[in-house]
């Protein structure tokens, strides 16, 4: 069996060296492509193939992807969690640092002198009191959102010696685990606003964090505060952070995703989307997201999907593998069941897990399955997608 991937971004190859080249065509324009590999490629406008059967992010937000219509096609989407957090966190350190300390100001004063010599030496010491800054021990940080990078930046920061306050109505028991013991619970957005010097966003780009942060709550802030924004641009309403920079409410608004009206504000530092941009992350996140590729299309497990459950099923040996995706509604393992059963084809091992409307049945069975078997399975009603993997267990073997 053999596969096509298509490539809408450059992906790093240690992550495309995984799918070995006699079993995978890789390339950047495919007409009929089973799985697509991306980062940050807006999927929205674009005609997604009816043979793509898996789309892979090789990093952590989907909000670039259409992912509800992707469900209801019985495309499976994936990320890869946690493979570019460690870079994140470094890009919000330095974000903490670049406005603690006013570093972009001073550095652009330094770059506009033109004197030389004792002049330039006397302008130096005259001009530094414009940049002084505070030091963060002692100052707090509040962390919006405590999944894999919120996490990072909430340890490191309490490591600087700052105080913490976090919050995060999902954290996951794992997120928990790894938390510093020091970091304090806030109760809402509102609270963590007004008890914080520098509140650094982690939440995904969906409905409910769209505009999170606007007028009213910039007003909760204490004055001179620093909001830091490497989650996505729609998280903050630009306007009233421009507003609340107008007034002093903000001293600076440190984000990843520059627009015309933030570009050259002298309280905006503003980089290109560079979180996740360090040959470690990159590597990372592309061999996470094909191995979770090569493993969903050649044995059919899935781990780390956005909109599919997790199902994991070591294959049988000499058995025969087939993947169902369904509506999750009652009555399709009895249908699918009935079905292999009418052709006579006996089951080895099955596996039937659901998240969401999507439920999704690994069945290997004794015997190969005919042409006629797949489409009568095609033919339930609810049933979105059949795919036919053969015998992984004699190739794993
Ligand atoms: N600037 C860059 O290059 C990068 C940006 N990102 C952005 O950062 C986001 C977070 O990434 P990860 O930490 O890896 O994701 P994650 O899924 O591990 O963590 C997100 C956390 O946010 C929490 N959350 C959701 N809604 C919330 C709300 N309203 N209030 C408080 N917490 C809420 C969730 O419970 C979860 O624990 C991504 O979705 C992406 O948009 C991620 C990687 C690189
Ligand atoms: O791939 C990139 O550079 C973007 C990373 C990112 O924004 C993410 O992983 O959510």
């Amino acid at each position: 069996m053999t596969f096509k991937v298509q490539t809408l971004n450059s992906i790093s190859s240690k992550g495309l060296d995984r799918l070995p080249r006699d079993k995978y065509e890789i390339a950047s324009e495919l007409s009929t492509p089973d799985a697509i590999i991306l980062r940050s490629h807006n999927m929205h406008d674009m005609a997604i193939p009816d043979t793509v059967r898996a789309i892979g992010r090789a990093g952590a937000g989907v909000n670039n992807i259409p992912v509800p219509d992707m469900t209801k096609r019985g495309v499976a989407v994936f990320n890869a969690p946690g493979a570019n957090a460690n870079a994140v966190k470094e890009l919000v350190l330095s974000g903490l640092l670049l406005s603690s300390r006013n570093l972009m100001s001073a550095w652009r004063y330094v770059e506009e002198l033109t004197s030389t010599g004792e002049e330039l030496k006397k302008e130096v010491e005259a001009g530094k009191k414009r940049f002084k800054g505070v030091e963060l021990p002692g100052r707090t940080l509040g962390v919006a959102g405590l999944g894999a990078i919120g996490v990072q930046v909430a340890n490191a920061a309490r490591d600087l010696g700052m105080s913490v306050l976090g919050f995060d109505p999902g954290i996951t028991v794992n997120n928990a685990w790894r938390l510093h013991a020091n970091v304090s619970q806030a109760l809402s957005v509102d609270e963590l606003l007004s008890r914080s010097d520098f509140v650094s966003l982690h939440v995904p780009l969906v409905d409910d964090t769209r505009g999170l942060i606007d007028a009213k709550r910039l007003k909760l802030m204490r004055k001179n505060a620093v909001l830091l924004n490497f989650s996505r641009a729609e998280i903050v309403d630009e306007d009233a952070v421009l507003g609340a920079l107008e007034s002093g409410r903000l001293h600076y608004y440190v984000c990843d995703f520059p627009s015309e009206k933030l570009r050259g504000h002298p309280s905006v530092i503003t980089l290109p989307h560079l979180g996740a941009s360090t040959d470690e992350a990159e590597d990372n996140s592309a061999m996470m997201i094909a191995d979770q590729l090569r493993d969903y299309l050649e044995v059919g497990n899935i781990r780390n999907s956005v909109n599919f459950p997790e199902a994991i099923m070591p294959p049988t040996a000499n058995a025969h593998r087939i993947v169902v995706v369904n509506h999750n509604v009652p009555n399709m393992v009895g249908q699918i069941s009935s079905t292999l059963a009418r052709h006579e084809l006996n089951i080895a091992d099955l596996l039937n897990k659901s998240k969401g409307e999507i439920a999704y049945t690994l069945v290997d069975v004794d015997s190969e399955a005919p042409e006629a078997v797949l489409d009568e399975l095609k033919a339930i009603e609810g049933v979105l997608c059949v795919r036919y993997l053969g015998a992984v267990g004699s190739e794993a073997a």
